[in-house]
């Protein structure tokens, strides 16, 4: 698959609903044989930069692009991208397999096709059934069907586990996961940090209309959990142990009944310098943070950052626009 294909660019993108700031200045980039999070609370304009990258909503202003094109000068969209917006978006008269079938004739793509993706989706035999007795997770698979339809470099699902029983949501991550392996350029968007825990390699958290991080799982968990240690000690040994701990360069607190939290030293090291000082403890436990725990951490650091000194602005608290200046 060509790289530059498989690409979604965002560039800058503003939006206003009204008072409501939904995008401001939005800017992150897909990359190609990756499941990339699109994560953020709700309101935080997920749907919407999903919306303007499939030309159903235009921006004031920045750029949308995908394989290098926005949306509307995609020579044939189906073969380009596909997307899983709203499950329900099916006639319910319908029978899923025709459905595929009018698309997949719409776009001269042969009827095998169908049956292909009727196939990889797992919808068997439901596929002859009317749309409109489909569960969920019949209906999500569907969407699916016709995302993949036309083969596209680039896919995005916007909340494409929401209301899935477990089962459902395993197939959807082995998907996923699949067809990033195969060198798309995946984008699920997710309101829970969990939900993309095993399946995401990058995120883009967002919040108010922009990007508050955009970095690799990894190095996310990397620096939410960061070098911390949790030490158990007594009473009498506490003062010692900080002052040890805090001699040699980490830093430390008070985090519960006998717990300190170290950080800037290792488990090993904390170990070696209690023990050489003789100060008597109980446990000591490197601390790994979840990916909810990292986001968490991220959230609230922005959420902070742009409420300032006098609490969130707007009524609408952590999704409403990021500042008083925002609004005109
Ligand atoms: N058609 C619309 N009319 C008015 N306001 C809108 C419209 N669409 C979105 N908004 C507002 O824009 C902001 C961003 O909404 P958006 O749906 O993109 O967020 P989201 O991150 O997808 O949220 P969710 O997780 O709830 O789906 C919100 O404040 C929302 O209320």
């Amino acid at each position: 698959m060509d790289g530059n294909e498989a690409q979604i660019e965002v560039r800058g993108l503003r939006k206003r609903f009204g008072a409501v700031t939904a995008l401001d200045g939005m800017s992150f980039t897909v990359e190609p044989g990756q499941v990339t999070g699109f994560v953020g609370p709700n309101g935080a304009g997920k749907s919407t930069t999903m919306r303007i990258l499939l030309g159903l909503d235009r921006a004031e202003e920045g750029s949308a692009l995908i394989g290098g094109r926005p949306y509307r000068e995609l020579r044939n969209p189906l073969l380009a991208v596909g997307a899983l917006l709203d499950a329900a978006a099916v006639h319910p008269a319908r029978r899923g397999r025709d459905h595929l079938l009018w698309l997949a004739h719409s776009h001269r793509l042969p009827a095998r096709r169908v049956d292909e993706v009727i196939e990889q989706t797992g919808l068997g035999p439901a596929a002859r059934r009317r749309a409109g007795g489909y569960s969920l997770g019949m209906r999500q698979r569907l969407g699916i069907a016709a995302a993949l339809l036309g083969d596209p470099p680039v896919l995005l699902f916007d909340e494409p586990v929401n209301g899935l029983d477990p089962e459902g949501i395993r197939w959807m991550r082995g998907l996923l996961r699949s067809l990033a392996a195969q060198g798309r350029a995946v984008l699920v968007s997710s309101h829970l940090m969990s939900e993309l825990e095993g399946t995401a390699d990058h995120l883009v958290v967002i919040g108010r209309g922009r990007v508050l991080a955009d970095t690799s799982v990894r190095e996310l968990l990397a620096g939410a959990s960061g070098d911390r240690v949790e030490v158990r000690t007594g009473e009498p040994d506490r003062d010692r142990a900080m002052t040890v701990l805090a001699d040699a360069g980490a830093t430390v607190a008070a985090t519960g009944r006998g717990t300190l939290t170290v950080s800037g030293l290792d488990a090993q090291r904390v170990v070696a310098l209690l023990g050489g000082a003789g100060v008597a403890f109980s446990g000591v436990a490197a601390h790994r943070a979840t990916l909810e725990e990292a986001y968490m951490e991220l959230t609230r650091e922005a959420a902070e950052f742009a409420a300032g000194p006098s609490g969130p602005s707007g009524p609408s608290g952590p999704s409403g626009p990021a500042s008083g200046e925002d609004r005109r």
